[in-house]
């Protein structure tokens, strides 16, 4: 028997398993045509492009491909031929049907992000841009007012070609080593999945000249045909892509920055190191006995060492717990000051809320979801030392 064989038969097994108990069903519109998109497919085949799959209309999340026939593990979804991969850095207006992103969110969706480290961070990407724009385009337009037509080039289009950009590009590995940001066609209408058939894509095939997409995982016929984008957190897919994936995100995590406060052996005075610790919802965790409480073990370790330096052995002595009580209650206030940021759930009528604010209020749904998992297994942890305690010093 065929040992590799029947370990990669097993892993698939497992993959699918977990996949089933996790499913995202597609819904497919067929009520959406996609001629456009049935040509841009034709073309592709007529310019080398082997494809299984077909571009259909995804209920949630546009344009998406399917499998035409029942694909297998290794079996390749997509090849396109390195010579029609666009890697130009402009991106030319076009009438394409695109998703706005976060970037151009309206007021009423920005002021529904306030309590969340993303209204930061978008800000920030916007104010960016915005510089970018303001050093490069009336300049162009000023000087080649023939090539840069200055009604094309304004902030909104500037806007609007920059999130087609950062949501239909991908990396790719060209035979001359070099990684640039290209846009591929067909391979541009895949979407994003937590459970993706397609991982490993990116890399110029040195024999072929091609881009292959092949699966990690099997696909039936029919089925919406799905990439990884990355390991990206909700928050990175919605600045960049415009969505929140449906289902557990392992890569949803609430950032926490100390400042270790260490002193500088050479000074003897205080330098301000900071650390970041990652905290994702506890329901993720195995673990939620005494001493991990389903919180991360590198954030307990910092604590623990920041209350004392002597090398923590986990043991139940009454010093241990006491410190154990310690970074617990750290915890606890430090992420019930986060939800009071965030504060309760919004009163806006979600029904009839334009498509910006649902997603605003879904994030902050999400953000508060992980916090109260976290206040949760501080409470539970809490409970658990302070038990351990009292017997020990019944014990006593
Ligand atoms: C590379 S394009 C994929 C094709 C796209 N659906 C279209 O119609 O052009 C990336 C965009 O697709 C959408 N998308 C991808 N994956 C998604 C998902 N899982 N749920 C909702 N929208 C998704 C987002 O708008 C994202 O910016």
């Amino acid at each position: 028997m065929n040992v590799l064989q029947a370990f990669q038969d097993a892993i698939v097994n497992r993959l699918e398993k977990f996949v089933d108990k996790n499913r995202e069903e597609s819904r497919i519109d067929k009520s959406y045509s996609c001629d456009k998109e049935k040509r841009i497919a034709e073309w592709g085949e007529i310019n080398g492009i082997k494809s299984r799959l077909e571009i259909v209309y995804v209920e949630g999340a546009g344009r998406g491909a399917i499998a035409t026939k029942d694909l297998k593990v290794g079996d390749i979804a997509l090849e396109i031929p390195v010579s029609i991969i666009i890697s130009e850095d402009i991106v030319h207006q076009s009438d394409m049907v695109c998703f706005l992103i976060w970037l151009s969110f309206g007021v009423a969706a920005i002021v529904a992000l306030d309590g969340t480290l993303l209204l930061e961070e978008i800000m920030q990407a916007k104010e960016h841009l915005r510089n970018h724009y303001d050093e490069l385009v009336p300049a162009l337009c000023h000087n080649y007012p023939d090539v840069f037509p200055l009604e094309l080039y304004t902030w909104e289009q500037f806007l609007w070609a920059c999130e087609l950009w950062y949501s239909n590009s991908m990396k790719v590995m060209f035979l001359d080593g070099k990684l640039r940001t290209c846009l591929i066609p067909i391979a541009g209408f895949l979407n994003h999945s937590l459970h993706p058939h397609i991982i490993h894509y990116g890399k110029v095939d040195s024999i072929t000249k091609t881009l292959k997409f092949p699966l990690s995982r099997p696909c039936s016929i029919g089925q919406q045909c799905c990439l990884s984008y990355g390991n990206f957190s909700s928050s990175h897919l919605l600045a960049f892509y415009g969505f929140i994936p449906q289902g557990d995100n392992p890569y949803d995590v609430i950032p926490l920055d100390f400042d270790a406060g260490e002193l500088d052996p050479m000074e003897d005075c205080p330098v301000s190191s900071q650390t970041t610790h990652m905290v994702r919802g506890t329901w993720l965790s195995k673990n939620h006995n005494l001493f991990h409480y389903g919180l991360p073990c590198p954030l307990l370790n910092f604590l623990r060492r920041a209350r004392s330096p002597t090398l923590h052995t986990k043991t139940i002595t009454q010093s241990n717990l006491e410190i154990e009580i310690e970074i617990l209650e750290v915890l606890q206030s430090t992420f019930n000051n986060m939800m009071e940021n965030l504060g309760d759930t919004d009163p806006v009528d979600r029904e009839n809320a334009t498509w910006d604010v649902k997603l605003a209020l879904e994030f902050k749904d999400l953000q508060r979801r992980i916090v109260s998992s976290i206040l949760t297994s501080c409470d539970s942890g809490l409970k658990l030392v302070q038990n351990e305690f009292s017997r020990s010093v019944v014990e006593e």
